[in-house]
């Protein structure tokens, strides 16, 4: 997505939208949806209305994190095409504005989570927030290649969090949910990265293909996708989801390793336009969308 991409309501003023666009609308309405499904398929009910403010935490949370995650990047976002047009490297709003948002809704999230529904939660929340603005942002990501493979942890906590905001505990259930995006996150970015190289190139960004080179990129995304497979089944297998979930996870993840071979094995030339890595890209969504749908019809079904 181009920054410019992101649905800001019109009617809003410049720097309410602007303030909206610090959070990063549109990845988070996946994470707020993996937060929902881990909630709705955890054992057990919540009251409609707790079960409203937990999402909405994880909402808070993760736009909290993600304004804090431009506050530090502004100077990077604007070299790149991609984040130039962001309300930090535009000049449309003050770094220490950004700052200041993206602490508050950290802060309300975390206390309101802890507050109302279980202190648990809300020590997880806090953790993915710190991973994320912090352990990813600040620290992994202008060091390490594997800066996503170790920060990826930070976007596979919404499920964990929405479970254990129902249940109060963390079994091996929500485990897997965490180590399903855990494991999808590298060939989710990588595809991006493949196509978005020179981005990260110039703006003296780590990223794996700029580091390792494509060829050695193209064959982790697939080993990852090789290993995403049996891993997206094993709910099923450990007899916590019922078929419906499990052959959902078995078909989506074919379709996710096909498309990575078709990645994973491609020579590509200076005029390529890249279409199987934005097809893997954009399937990637597509795939944790339907997957953690599965995940609540099946818990829908059985119940
Ligand atoms: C360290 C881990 C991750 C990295 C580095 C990453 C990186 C990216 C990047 C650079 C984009 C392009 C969009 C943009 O310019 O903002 C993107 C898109 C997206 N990501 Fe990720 N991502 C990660 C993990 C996740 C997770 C865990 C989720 C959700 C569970 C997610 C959901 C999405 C979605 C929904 C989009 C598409 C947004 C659109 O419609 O443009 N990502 N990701
Ligand atoms: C509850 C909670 C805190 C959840 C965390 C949410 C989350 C999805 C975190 C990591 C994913 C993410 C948007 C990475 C973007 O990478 P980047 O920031 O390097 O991308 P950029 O180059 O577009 O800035």
């Amino acid at each position: 997505m181009t920054a410019t991409a992101t649905p800001i309501p019109a009617q809003l003023p410049a720097e309410w939208r602007d303030f909206f666009a610090l959070t990063k609308p549109r990845v988070m309405t996946l994470v707020v949806f993996t937060g929902l499904c881990g909630l709705l398929a955890a054992p057990g009910a919540i009251h409609p209305v707790l079960g409203f403010t937990a999402i909405l935490c994880i909402a808070l949370g993760a736009g909290g994190a993600a304004a804090l995650n431009q506050w530090w990047e502004a100077d990077i976002d604007a070299k790149m095409k991609r984040t130039a047009a962001r309300p930090l490297p535009a000049g449309r709003l003050r770094r220490q504005d950004a700052r200041d948002f993206g602490l508050l809704l950290s802060g309300v999230s975390v206390g309101v989570m802890g507050l109302a529904i279980h202190w648990l939660a809300a020590i997880v929340l806090a953790l993915s927030i710190i991973y994320y603005a912090v352990i990813y942002t600040i620290w992994l990501k202008p060091r390490t290649p594997q800066n996503i493979v170790i920060g990826g942890g930070a976007g596979a906590f919404p499920p964990l969090i929405g479970w254990i905001a129902v249940t109060g505990e963390i079994t091996l259930m929500p485990v897997l949910l965490f180590a399903i995006i855990f494991m999808w996150t590298p060939p989710h970015f990588w595809a991006l990265a493949l196509f978005v190289k020179t981005d990260y190139a110039k703006a003296g960004i780590p990223m794996m293909p700029v580091v390792a080179g494509e060829r050695s990129t193209r064959r982790q995304i697939l080993a990852y996708a090789a290993l995403l497979l049996p891993l997206a089944a094993s709910p099923w297998f450990v007899g916590g989801t019922g078929a419906i979930y499990g052959v959902a996870a078995l078909v989506l993840s074919a379709v996710f390793l096909a498309l990575s071979i078709q990645v994973g094995l491609r020579q590509t030339r200076p005029d390529d336009t890249m279409r199987p890595e934005k097809r893997l890209f954009a399937f990637s969504i597509l795939y944790l969308f339907a997957l953690f749908a599965a995940l609540v019809v099946d818990r829908m079904v059985l119940a």
